[in-house]
Order: C-alpha cells, then sequence, then structure tokens
C-alpha cells in the first residue's frame, strides 16, 4: 500500500497536508503521533471511508478503488477501529457475515454458523459462532472483527489503538495472533500511543506530526527518546516527569467504610486526603473500575458508606454524589463521557451549567473563558471552544471529559484510566493538572493498571479479585506492583496476599507499556 500527497480539510481544519505512507506485505509498520496529528484521518483514507481532496493510493501498484464501491475497499484493507463496528445484539455469526447477503437468497442460518465456525478456526480464533457480540469481552470481540476483516482477502489490516481496552494478558495474546497472521505474509499498520508496543510488535515506524509525515524509520535501533523527539518537534529531555506530592497530607477528603458491590469488590475502607493522589491498581477484572463507578453514584453499592469531607453522599446518585464535590473521568468516553452533538465548551462545562449563569441558564462568555483556559491547560487541539467534540481526535476528546470533571472544583477527583488514548506529551501535562488539583487541596484517586498513571500517587493500592491486596509507597519498583495486580502473593516489600491468591491465577495486569524513555 502506498499513499501519497494525501490532502483532508474538515472546514478550517487541515486534518492531512500531503501526507504519505508506504506500508510493504507482511511488513508490522507503526503509525504514531501526537492526538490530533492525523492519523484517524489516514485510517478513513486508506479504507476508503473518507475522500481525500488531494493525494493518490495505490495497493500492490494498482489504483485504489473508486470512491464508494465498499465491497472493494474490503479486499484490499480493513481496519479493527477504536470504536466497535460490529453489532452488539447480533450474533457472531451474523456479524462475520454482515451486509454480505445477496438480495433474494433466502438465509439458511444453519450453514452460516457453520461456515463462521470454520472461518474463526481458519485464523485461530476460538469464540463461539451462536453468542451475540455484546456477550463478549473486548479482546473475543476484537478477534471477531480481525477474522470478519481478514475474511474479506485483505492484505493489510488496520488496528487503530487496539489494546486501549486490554489489559496485559489480553495484549499478549493479540501479539501473538498478530505475529502468527504477519508470518502468513499479511501486513499490518498499527497505531498506539503506547512506545513499548510499538517496539515489541513492529519493524518499521511512521510518526506524523501536524497533519504531516516527519519520519520513517526501522524500529529496531531507533531510540525511545527520538521518537518522541519527532512526535513533538522538541529537542529530548524538554519536560520533567510529574511528581508526587511536596507537602504532607492534610484532613481526609473521601472515606469509604464498608463500601462493599456483591460481584465487583469487597467491603472497603478508604481514606483519600487533601493534597494526596491515591492510585488503585489492578487489571480490567479486579473491580477497581466497579469502585470509581461506585464513587462516581453510577453503581450502587450493597451496603458501606461514603463521605465527603465529613459529610454523609447519598450512594447511588450521580447528581448527589457530584452535588458532594465528587468529579469523575470515566473510562469509556463513548458511553459514559460526552454529548457528541455538544461544543467543547458546552461539553467541559455541562456538570457546572447551574454555577455559570443565574437561575441555571448558561452564560456562554464564561462557559468560553474556562473551555478556553482548559483547552491551554491541557493543550487540546480544536479550532475553538466552539468546535462540536465529534470533530475532536479520540485523545482530545478524552481532554475534554477531564476538564469537565475539573470545571466544577471538586473535592475528590476520580479518574478511570485517565491517560487512555492520550499520547505521550499530553499524558504528562495531564498527570500534572491531576497533581495541581490535589496541591491545590482536592483528593484525587486514579483507577488504572498504567504505571505510569500510578506513578504520580503518592500510595497505590494493589487490587485483586475484588480486595486490596498490598499498599505501595511512592518509590515502588514495576515489578512488585505488576505482580501485586497480578495477584502473586507479595514479596518482602509488600503486605502479604490474602489466602486464595495464587501465582497461576488470571495474570491480568496492565505491563510497563510506554515508561521506559517514553517521557520528552
Ligand atoms: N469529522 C471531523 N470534523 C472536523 N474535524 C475533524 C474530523 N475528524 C478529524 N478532525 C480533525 O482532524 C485532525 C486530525 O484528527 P485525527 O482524528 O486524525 O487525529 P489522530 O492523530 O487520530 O489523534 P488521536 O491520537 O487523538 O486519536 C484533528 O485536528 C481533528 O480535530
Amino acid at each position: 500500500m502506498h499513499a501519497e500527497g494525501i490532502v483532508k480539510r474538515y472546514g478550517p481544519t487541515v486534518a492531512l497536508d500531503g501526507a504519505r505512507l508506504t506500508v510493504r506485505p507482511g511488513e508490522a509498520h507503526a503509525l504514531v503521533g501526537r492526538n490530533g496529528a492525523g492519523k484517524s484521518t489516514l485510517v478513513s483514507v486508506l479504507t476508503g471511508m473518507a475522500r481525500p481532496d488531494a493525494g493518490r493510493v495505490t495497493f500492490g501498484g494498482a489504483p485504489a478503488p473508486a470512491w464508494g464501491d465498499t465491497a472493494a475497499w474490503q479486499r484490499k484493507a480493513a481496519c479493527v477501529h477504536q470504536k466497535p463496528m460490529t453489532v452488539p445484539e447480533l450474533t457472531v455469526a451474523e456479524n462475520l457475515y454482515l451486509g454480505r447477503f445477496q438480495g433474494g437468497h433466502t438465509i439458511r442460518w444453519r450453514a452460516l454458523r457453520e461456515r463462521a465456525r470454520e472461518l474463526l478456526a481458519g485464523y485461530g480464533v476460538e469464540v463461539d459462532p451462536a453468542a451475540r457480540i455484546k456477550e463478549l469481552g473486548v479482546e473475543q470481540r476484537q478477534f471477531v472483527e480481525i477474522a470478519r476483516a481478514l475474511s474479506f482477502g485483505a492484505g493489510l489490516i488496520i488496528l487503530d489503538e487496539p489494546t486501549a481496552r486490554l489489559d496485559a494478558a489480553g495484549i499478549d495474546r493479540l501479539f501473538g495472533k498478530l505475529r502468527e497472521l504477519r508470518d502468513r505474509g499479511v501486513a499490518f499498520l498499527f497505531i498506539s500511543h503506547h512506545l513499548q508496543e510499538v517496539h515489541e510488535l513492529c519493524d518499521t515506524v511512521t510518526v506524523f506530526r501536524d497533519a504531516r509525515h516527519v519520519l520513517t524509520a526501522p524500529v529496531p535501533g531507533l531510540a525511545k527518546d527520538a521518537l518522541v523527539a519527532a512526535m513533538t518537534g522538541e529537542e529530548p529531555g524538554a519536560a520533567g516527569r510529574p511528581r508526587t506530592a511536596a507537602r504532607p497530607p492534610g484532613e481526609p477528603v473521601l472515606r469509604t467504610r464498608q463500601l462493599a458491590a456483591a460481584g465487583h469488590f469487597a467491603p472497603l475502607d478508604l481514606t483519600v486526603r487533601a493534597g494526596e493522589v491515591v492510585g488503585l491498581a489492578g487489571a480490567t477484572a479486579s473491580g477497581t473500575t466497579a469502585i470509581g463507578r461506585t464513587l462516581a453514584g453510577l453503581h450502587a453499592p450493597d451496603g458501606g458508606r461514603i463521605t465527603v469531607r465529613g459529610r454523609p453522599v447519598r450512594t447511588g446518585s450521580v447528581p448527589h454524589a457530584l452535588a458532594s464535590g465528587i468529579g469523575y473521568v470515566p473510562e469509556d468516553r463513548h458511553r459514559e463521557g460526552l454529548v457528541p452533538g455538544r461544543s467543547v465548551a458546552e461539553n467541559a462545562t455541562l456538570t457546572v451549567a447551574g454555577q455559570l449563569g443565574p437561575g441555571g441558564t448558561v452564560l456562554p462568555s464564561r462557559t468560553r473563558a474556562f473551555a478556553r483556559r482548559m483547552i491551554a491547560a491541557l493543550d487540546i487541539k480544536a479550532t475553538g471552544p466552539g468546535q462540536p467534540v465529534n470533530g475532536l481526535s479520540g485523545g482530545n476528546q478524552q481532554k475534554v471529559v477531564i476538564a469537565r470533571a475539573l470545571a466544577r472544583e471538586p473535592a475528590v477527583l476520580v479518574a478511570v484510566r485517565p491517560t487512555n488514548g492520550v499520547d505521550v506529551k499530553s499524558k504528562d501535562a495531564l498527570l500534572g493538572v491531576v497533581r495541581e488539583v490535589a496541591d491545590g487541596g482536592s483528593g484525587a484517586v486514579i483507577v488504572s493498571d498504567e504505571l505510569d498513571d500510578l506513578r504520580i500517587c503518592d500510595r497505590v493500592l494493589a487490587v485483586f479479585h475484588g480486595r486490596v491486596t498490598a499498599e505501595f509507597a511512592a518509590g515502588w519498583r514495576d515489578h512488585e506492583l505488576v505482580a501485586a495486580m497480578e495477584g502473586v502473593p507479595a514479596g518482602e516489600d509488600a503486605a502479604p496476599a490474602p489466602p486464595g491468591t495464587a501465582r497461576d491465577l488470571a495474570p491480568n495486569a496492565r505491563n510497563t507499556h510506554g515508561t521506559e524513555g517514553t517521557a520528552p
């Protein structure tokens, strides 16, 4: 596949400005760049979903299919998108053959399931074709999408941040599958903000910056800070890493007493003090996300209490959690995060509408002023506060979600995987903002399995199978925390794990992706 001179404009925004990229057969090619650099836009162009304003795409030397000929594009390049493209209510078999039925033919369901089973087996994917997509985990769903993509005969498969919602074990299995397919001659274009993953999986990397191609180089021998420098256009080592607290913590701002949700997490006593950032570390299924959702009022606990600055919070109520001073950054910005048709300013201030004007009316000028401050502080790439959030790149949408949580000046900020999809430089800026919130006298809870997110925490609680199994003060070593997240009984540096946890239980913790040398 070869693309050159690609120009794509969205109104005043130039998303691609003469961009180029070449992916050779059987190559594992990474595409990296800061949020808004144009990566997803290029994917849309390469899959026939967006029509470029200028430029040329060829596959195997032949011109790309005609615009609008979807079936022909599917045979050239296939894509596993950030957002699931499968239909949740339909079965795996139906999804695999979606859109391929010829009019006038009767669909023979049993035969279809059989064909689906063979197809999945051919790619080594163990999923029941009769299962509904909504019953599958993220990982299985992605495998179905990959099998579907390959079944069209495409020699190039594009993966847009496929690891963003997988934990370490899932990532290992995905990479195993991708290596297998590469050995069979399939080429990959792999988009990720985890430079460690690029090093693990890819042989070539291309960097986009501000809508343009800036570098293509072999991955082996390319130092990570050189890669980051290409992405940011700055000299390596220009900025420092976010730090932990400078002062001792103050009064408790958030407390839970015996807070519990059956099937999710065991009774939890948590205290977060003013000035403190506390990490809840655990794999996807550990219960940490449920704790975050419960604190935000999205999930009703079975028992226990939450207080903010000594005042009880009515559990299971989002408005009450908000009114009590709990700010929340959800993991799934597509579902819980943003109102699509509204502007950056409106989205950033949704929870404060009442404060912004008399009688609950929003005063647009103040709204815009707040949004403008946030756009600058979090480095949100937007044409301005009035731009609809749908027009923002994925990472920039995530920053708007954070801005919204901050707008209310919460007593305690609860953020679930806050840097998911955010580029390496913005990641540090964003974590720096969380630090500032704490320094200003609030508390913060970071729910994550990303070691970089947890590094700014003053203490980290490791959660396994719904229980806190160990506590670490700042300065922990990576392998200790990873082991604790995996439920491995603690070594000499950590508290003992409870009975019943064992080395062979789900090795689920997210690894040290992107930790070494990714800071500018
Ligand atoms: N539908 C759209 N309408 C308006 N602007 C858009 C649209 N899609 C993309 N853009 C703009 O094009 C630019 C490139 O966005 P793109 O999504 O390609 O970035 P990206 O490199 O994939 O970023 P991320 O790492 O955050 O996913 C951004 O400035 C974005 O705001």
